[in-house]
């Protein structure tokens, strides 16, 4: 039998956080130790680890709580699997750096729905011959952070490939102020909520008399589960930070 991997969850009772425990309980190789929640303080964290012994942090939380989760896992070794979107590029770069001199594995992954992995790089292929693009992402209104982090990283992915050009009209007005969306590298990003979403994203891109469109749609949250016990198993052997499912599945 593999060796089994001792996972505490942060967030255990959130929507996200729920649908782990289950695929915990449901993985032989996978024990789950615990729920942590790191309101309290230092002290009562530090014996909730030494009492869990995990070697792996799952991070369903939010974007308040996430940074710090990270600097506890430094603290103790123990290994980050974040699904928690909302940390900045600067606070994505510093971690890479404190991780890589650690020698700790971290996975950071905006989104681990096979589709949507797929539905960025899919995007970014596209981008590269038909640069005017616009992203509109549609999220359940209990959503904390706009854009998502899966928009972000499309983006991310977008900006790495696109020709830089101005798109829309040179004069373009905006008279109610945002109608346009948020702006990124010269494209925009929409952002949806409404009761009744779970998570969606279209990727609109348009040319000289046609427009494509790629669509994703996690219609339940089971959704991100293979990718969530597929980034448990990966990071045990990971000796430094990655961002993002689709370093995995290359
Ligand atoms: N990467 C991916 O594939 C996905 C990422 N996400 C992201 O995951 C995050 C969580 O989403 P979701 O599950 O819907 O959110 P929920 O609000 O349902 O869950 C968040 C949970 O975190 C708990 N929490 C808050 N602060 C702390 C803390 N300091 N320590 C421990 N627990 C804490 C909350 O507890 P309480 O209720 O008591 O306040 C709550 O139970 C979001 O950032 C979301 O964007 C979501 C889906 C997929
Ligand atoms: O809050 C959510 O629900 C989701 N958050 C992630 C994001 O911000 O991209 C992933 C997924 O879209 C669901």
């Amino acid at each position: 039998m593999e060796q089994q991997i001792r996972v505490a969850v942060a967030g255990a009772n959130g929507r996200m956080g729920q649908e782990v425990v289950t695929m915990l309980g449901q993985d032989k190789q996978l024990v789950y130790v615990g729920a942590l929640d790191t309101r309290g303080e230092d002290e009562a964290i530090r014996a909730r680890l030494e009492e869990m012994k995990p070697d792996v942090l799952v991070d369903f939380t939010t974007p308040h709580s996430v940074y710090r989760h990270l600097e506890i896992c430094l603290q103790h070794g123990i290994r980050p699997v974040v699904g928690t979107t909302g940390l900045s590029q600067d606070e994505i770069q510093e971690m890479t750096r404190r991780f890589g001199e650690a020698g700790l594995g971290c996975i950071v992954a905006p989104n681990f729905a096979i589709g949507a992995i797929l539905c960025m790089k899919f995007a970014a292929m596209a981008a590269k011959y038909m640069p005017h693009v616009e992203i509109i992402e549609l999220h359940h209104d209990r959503k904390l952070d706009a854009p998502s982090g899966t928009a972000l990283k499309t983006a991310e992915m977008i900006a790495a490939v696109r020709e830089e050009i101005k798109q829309g009209h040179p004069e373009e007005k905006e008279t109610i102020p945002g109608a346009r969306g948020a702006e990124y590298e010269g494209f925009r990003i929409h952002s949806v909520r409404l009761p009744g979403m779970v998570a969606h994203q279209e990727v609109l891109f348009g040319a000289t008399g046609q427009t494509l469109s790629i669509r994703h749609d996690s219609i339940n949250r089971e959704s991100f589960m293979p990718g969530v016990n597929m980034a448990i198993k990966a990071v045990m052997n990971m000796n430094g930070f990655l961002y993002g499912l689709e370093h995995l599945i290359d």
